[in-house]
């Protein structure tokens, strides 16, 4: 059964992630086949100071040279 992990910044409301786990589940039916119960979806909710790209945290300011 596939199951997709979705890792996240933390904020987002219940609603939010049922309509997208909605959302994911018909896309992975219709891609891939099977049954609606066959997929499953993870939320993991990321605070922004436990998430950097480039080297810097979510949770700091921009640097002024961007
Ligand atoms: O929007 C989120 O929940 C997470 C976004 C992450 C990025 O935009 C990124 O890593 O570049």
């Amino acid at each position: 059964m596939p199951t997709i992990r979705v890792e996240l910044f933390e904020g987002r409301t219940v609603e939010q992630k049922r309509a997208l786990a909605q959302a994911l589940t018909e896309a992975t039916v219709r891609t891939l086949g099977g049954s609606p119960d066959g997929v499953d979806i993870l939320f993991f909710d990321i605070a922004r100071h436990d998430w950097a790209t480039g080297g810097n945290l979510w949770s700091d300011p921009p640097s002024p040279a961007g």
